[in-house]
Formats: C-alpha cells, sequence, structure tokens
C-alpha cells in the first residue's frame, strides 16, 4: 500500500512538472523523459516492490528562495598549481538538472567541490544559501565505507540517536532491504555499495544533489532506476557523467568545461561528442 502511495504522489510531481513545463523549449527534453517515465510507471506499479528497482529521494520538507548557489568573478588554482579556472559566472538553483561535461582531469570534479564548499575559490566568491541542504556522491564516498559493518549498523553510526526503523526504511529506499541491510559490507557488490553511500548522503533531505559518475557500478536496470528517481526527485541536480544514457534521460542542460571555463553546450550529449571528433 505504501508503495501504491508513493508512487501515487511521485506521479502526482511529475505530472506538476509537465504541465507546468510543457511549453517550455528549454525544458522539452526533460518534459519528454518524464512523460516517458510516467508511461513506464504504469507498468511497473506491479513490481515496484522489487528492490533492484528502488531509488527513492526523499523530498525535501523546505524549499530555500533564490539564490541557492551562485558563483560570481570566481577564480581557482591548488595550491602551487597553475590556474584552473578563471572568473567563473552562474548559478544552480531548485530546478536545475545539469551534467557537466568534458575531458578528463579538466577540472569538473573540482568545480563540485568548489559548488559544495570542500574547495574556496581562490579569488572571486562562491554563495551559498545557508538554508541550502547539498548531498555529495562519488566513488570517494563509496570506498569511505566502513566496509566491516553492515548497511544499517554503519547507518546508526552515522545518525545516532535516530530510530532503527527510521533508517532501515531509507535503505529500503534504495533497494537495501531485508538481509541484504545486515550483511557485513564486505560481501556487497559494487552497485550495492553505491545504494548505501546514496542512502548516507539522502539522509537529510538534501535540496541539492551533487553526482561525480554515480553510474560507475551500476548495471543497466540500476541506471534506470536512478533515471527514474532523479526525474522524481524534487529539488536540483548537477552530475559530472559520461553515461550518455543517465545525461540523456535526466538532465535537461549540458554544460561544457574547456580549459578555464565552464560554458552551456547548446545541443544534445550526442551532439557534443560528435563536436569533440570533428
Ligand atoms: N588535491 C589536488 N591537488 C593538486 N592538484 C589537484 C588536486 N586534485 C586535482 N588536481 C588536479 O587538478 C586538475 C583537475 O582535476 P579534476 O579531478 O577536477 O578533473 P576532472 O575533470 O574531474 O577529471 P576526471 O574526469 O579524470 O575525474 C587535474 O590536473 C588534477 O591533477
Amino acid at each position: 500500500m505504501k508503495a501504491f502511495e508513493t508512487n501515487e504522489k511521485a506521479r502526482g510531481h511529475m505530472q506538476a512538472f509537465i504541465d507546468k513545463f510543457r511549453y517550455n523549449a528549454k525544458r522539452a527534453s526533460l518534459v519528454q523523459s518524464r512523460i516517458k517515465a510516467l508511461e513506464r510507471m504504469e507498468h511497473v506499479d506491479a513490481v515496484v516492490s522489487d528492490p533492484d528497482y528502488k531509488f527513492e529521494f526523499p523530498t525535501p520538507d523546505d524549499r530555500p528562495g533564490p539564490p541557492i548557489i551562485s558563483f560570481s568573478d570566481a577564480s581557482f588554482g591548488y595550491p602551487g598549481g597553475p590556474i584552473l579556472f578563471k572568473n567563473l559566472n552562474f548559478g544552480i538553483d531548485l530546478d536545475s538538472r545539469i551534467a557537466m561535461v568534458g575531458s578528463n582531469g579538466i577540472g569538473k570534479s573540482t568545480i563540485l567541490k568548489l559548488i559544495s564548499g570542500d574547495l574556496q575559490p581562490t579569488s572571486g566568491t562562491v554563495f551559498r544559501s545557508p538554508k541550502v541542504r547539498m548531498a555529495v556522491f562519488s566513488q570517494h564516498h563509496v570506498d569511505g565505507l566502513d566496509l566491516t559493518v553492515n548497511p544499517l549498523l554503519y547507518m546508526m553510526r552515522c545518525f545516532p540517536g535516530v530510530p532503527e526503523q527510521k533508517l532501515r526504511s531509507h535503505l529500503g529506499s534504495f533497494g537495501v532491504t531485508g538481509n541484504l541491510a545486515l550483511q557485513s559490507m564486505y560481501t556487497l557488490s559494487g552497485g550495492q555499495k553505491s545504494r548505501v553511500a546514496f542512502a548516507k548522503i539522502t539522509f537529510k533531505k538534501p535540496h541539492i544533489i551533487l553526482l561525480d559518475e554515480p553510474s560507475n557500478h551500476l548495471d543497466l536496470d540500476a541506471v534506470e532506476a536512478l533515471i527514474q528517481g532523479l526525474l522524481i526527485f524534487q529539488g536540483g541536480v548537477l552530475m559530472v557523467s559520461h553515461d550518455e544514457h543517465l545525461i540523456t534521460g535526466s538532465v535537461d542542460e549540458l554544460w561544457a568545461v574547456t580549459d578555464g571555463k565552464v560554458a552551456p553546450f547548446p545541443g544534445t550529449f550526442k551532439e557534443y561528442k560528435k563536436m569533440l571528433t570533428t
């Protein structure tokens, strides 16, 4: 019954998004993705209890007003290294659905760290609304899991005092249910560990989710579930990814990172890849 209600609520959110942005050219591809996701949901009702299908990001209870994150003439270089970025100016809000693309080592992860506050600009400013909650997912967070404990115990250590049932239910939102939640994390697959990391970073109901190569260890079904989860999620998403399926299914803006700059790319990911090879 709960799954049915969750699904109904998610459908309502998606329909509202579709109605709001139906005639917005910029959002056309995301509107299409959500129409498709809505159609798929008709079919998944029967299997929605299948934990492998689950990637349910919690909806934040509050919605801080803009600006949420804004870069003003922000420049950055690692100590002793060259300037990586010069005078970046852009903003991210709760409706943002962005994928950052660019060659290896160009600085995509560094930008995520400037956004999250893990790094500070060398000059200029990066403003973050004091009310905004951000979550960051990266391989680093998966590698940082304590493999000697089980997912439930891990969550209990991360969030002391929170009732066990609440943590179990949250792990369940990412398909970590039943015995899986009680198995030592040594025994989990890469994809299952990613799910635990997703559960950990989203427990506080973030408004913005930053994802660094989130689909690396996920199989195709799990990527599909992640796309579905992101489409339903009610906050902003900025990802670094090379995964065409994930990008096409879940974002509506591409930002190309080139030497020292970040600029919107006015085309699809396919067109971006084509441009690189011509
Ligand atoms: N902590 C650090 N100290 C010094 N230099 C660093 C540090 N982290 C990254 N760099 C350098 O900064 C540059 C940008 O790195 P970054 O990881 O942001 O790139 P990226 O585009 O995310 O790369 P990839 O796609 O390979 O993950 C690289 O030259 C990297 O070697």
